[in-house]
């Protein structure tokens, strides 16, 4: 049996020291403890305010301890080798994945905190029991590089609309730029909150793929999720609208570029009218099969007749065998390039060729996509005097323009409400722009590849058409169907 400690007067001596030291800041005996408690407490904060930090310090610790520090360092490369390959090999899934992971933790840090005040704030709540206020339900958050896609399920009464509505409260709430609202299945919304603008630098022209040319999905340029946009052409029509310098040349050449590997072998053909005397197409001149790019308007006004009378030709014979033509080398799809609409459609003193012009547009417009002869125009001014078929273009493309209202007669009030705001596109963006597609209602904001003019050239020796539309003094002009040249200017 061990003696008893007796209380003598060193033992009271050591404990007051002691406990002075315990009064003490910077003592010894402070400063151990303190450690220790740091040393304690840290894992059990980082187990309930980081759980996954504390998994993976965990799971550190047993490689260790299992594989040693070499097999630690290589389970530690390998993971990142492995990423690095995935992105080079499979950009688009890589990226899918990050866009996931990143917003699993967005959705953590950010939106699943400030979403039911946000949502109170912005009378986007509805009265529950009790007198509380039900928050629609978050579903996740998609994180792409300059955007978080939020998907909210809606409250019952609520719809789309009082979302767009409120876009701009959103915004400012969440401290970003612009927030999009998009309805992709009943019952819920996505709201695309705009975090960076990846659309900012201009993006070179794409490289081609010889072999397999989509004419429902052309490759043309990337949308603010950093996506591919890819354009579909075949059976559809695009008018694109924009203020001079907002870049419809790249909107027109991307187009073209995703197109020029099927040139040479004829299953496209290009026919171009180019109202500016030749400005923007005659550069490119060897790509198309057809090209009125003179001062003349009867020749330009001749080349849509000749496209309206192929289409009705073609619908006649299509009747009762198909309901869509298949391009071939013998029945190409053919592509109507329009540079500037308005020159022939409004702007043009000779009325009888205006009203040719316009009759011949809207028979290649309202029966063209099924004859597989599409429209592909281009305009500054989107007033109605000047695009009066606007609806019978399944595909519009705002550039930059000047106001509102200009953004609402290309696209309707409602894209515009769901952010398509182009008249706010800086003038430093030139190819930037919105574009919807008729049967979506939300605008996709992309930008186009910038396609120089040296890469024109070059494009143009390397797919020219199987039967390039011949120059005339230094321009080309309209040749008629048997080949032979219109008249000399
Ligand atoms: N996608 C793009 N990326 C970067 N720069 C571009 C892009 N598109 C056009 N640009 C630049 O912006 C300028 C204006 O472009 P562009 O000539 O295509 O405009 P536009 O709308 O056709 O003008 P206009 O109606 O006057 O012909 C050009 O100098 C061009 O180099």
């Amino acid at each position: 049996m061990s003696p008893r400690p007796e209380l003598t007067s060193k033992t009271i001596k050591i404990f007051a020291a002691f406990v002075q030291n315990l009064r003490d800041r910077d003592s010894l005996v402070r400063r151990l403890l303190r450690g220790l408690g740091w040393v304690t407490a840290t894992p059990l904060m980082l187990l309930h305010r980081l759980p996954a930090v504390f998994a993976a310090g965990c799971l550190l610790l047993l490689a260790y301890s299992v594989v040693g520090a070499g097999g630690l360092v290589l389970l530690l490369v390998l993971p990142t080798v492995g990423w690095v390959v995935w992105r080079l090999a499979h950009p688009e899934s890589a990226e899918r994945v990050a866009a996931q992971v990143r917003g699993r933790w967005r959705y953590r840090r950010i939106y699943r905190k400030h979403w039911p005040a946000v949502a109170a704030g912005c009378g986007l709540t509805v009265a529950g029991s009790f007198g509380r206020q039900v928050a629609p339900e978050l579903i996740g958050v998609t994180a792409h590089p300059a955007a978080d896609a939020v998907r909210v399920r809606l409250l019952a009464g609520q719809s789309p609309a009082d979302y767009a509505d409120r876009a701009d409260a959103l915004a400012h709430a969440f401290g970003v730029t612009q927030v999009r609202v998009r309805s992709d299945e009943p019952g819920t919304v996505t709201l695309s909150f705009s975090t960076g603008d990846p659309l900012t630098d201009p993006i070179p022209q794409m490289r081609l793929d010889a072999r397999a040319v989509d004419f429902e999905a052309l490759p043309v340029g990337f949308t603010e999720d950093g996506d591919l946009y890819r354009l579909r052409l075949l059976y559809r029509h695009v008018l694109t609208a924009g203020m001079t310098d907002s870049g419809k040349g790249s909107a027109l050449w991307s187009t073209v570029r995703a197109l020029a590997p099927a040139i040479p072998s004829g299953v496209v053909q290009l026919w171009g009218v180019d109202p500016k005397g030749g400005m923007e197409l005659a550069i490119g001149h060897a790509l198309f099969s057809r090209l009125a790019a003179d001062d003349e308007p009867g020749d330009m006004v001749r080349l849509v007749a000749d496209a309206a009378d192929l289409v009705r030709e073609r619908s006649k014979r299509l009747r009762g065998h198909t309901r869509k033509h298949t391009p071939t080398t013998d029945e190409p799809f053919v592509v109507l390039v329009i540079d500037e609409l308005a020159y022939l459609t409004d702007y043009q003193d000779d009325t009888k060729l205006k009203h040719q012009v316009n009759k011949a547009l809207k028979i290649v417009l309202s029966q063209g996509r099924a004859a597989a002869v599409s429209v592909l125009a281009f305009v500054q001014d989107p007033r109605k005097s000047v695009v009066d078929a606007r609806g019978l273009f399944p595909t519009k493309i705002a550039l930059r323009l000047d106001t509102a209202s200009e953004v609402e007669m290309v696209l309707g009030k409602d894209a515009w409400e769901r952010g398509a705001h182009a008249e706010a596109i800086p003038d430093s963006q030139p190819g930037t722009g919105y574009v919807l597609v008729k049967g979506d209602p939300t605008p996709v904001r992309l930008r186009f590849t910038w396609v120089t003019d040296d890469d024109i050239r070059a494009m143009a020796q390397q797919f020219p058409a199987a039967q390039p539309a011949p120059r005339r003094h230094g321009f080309t002009v309209v040749t008629d169907k048997d080949g032979e040249s219109g008249a000399v200017a």
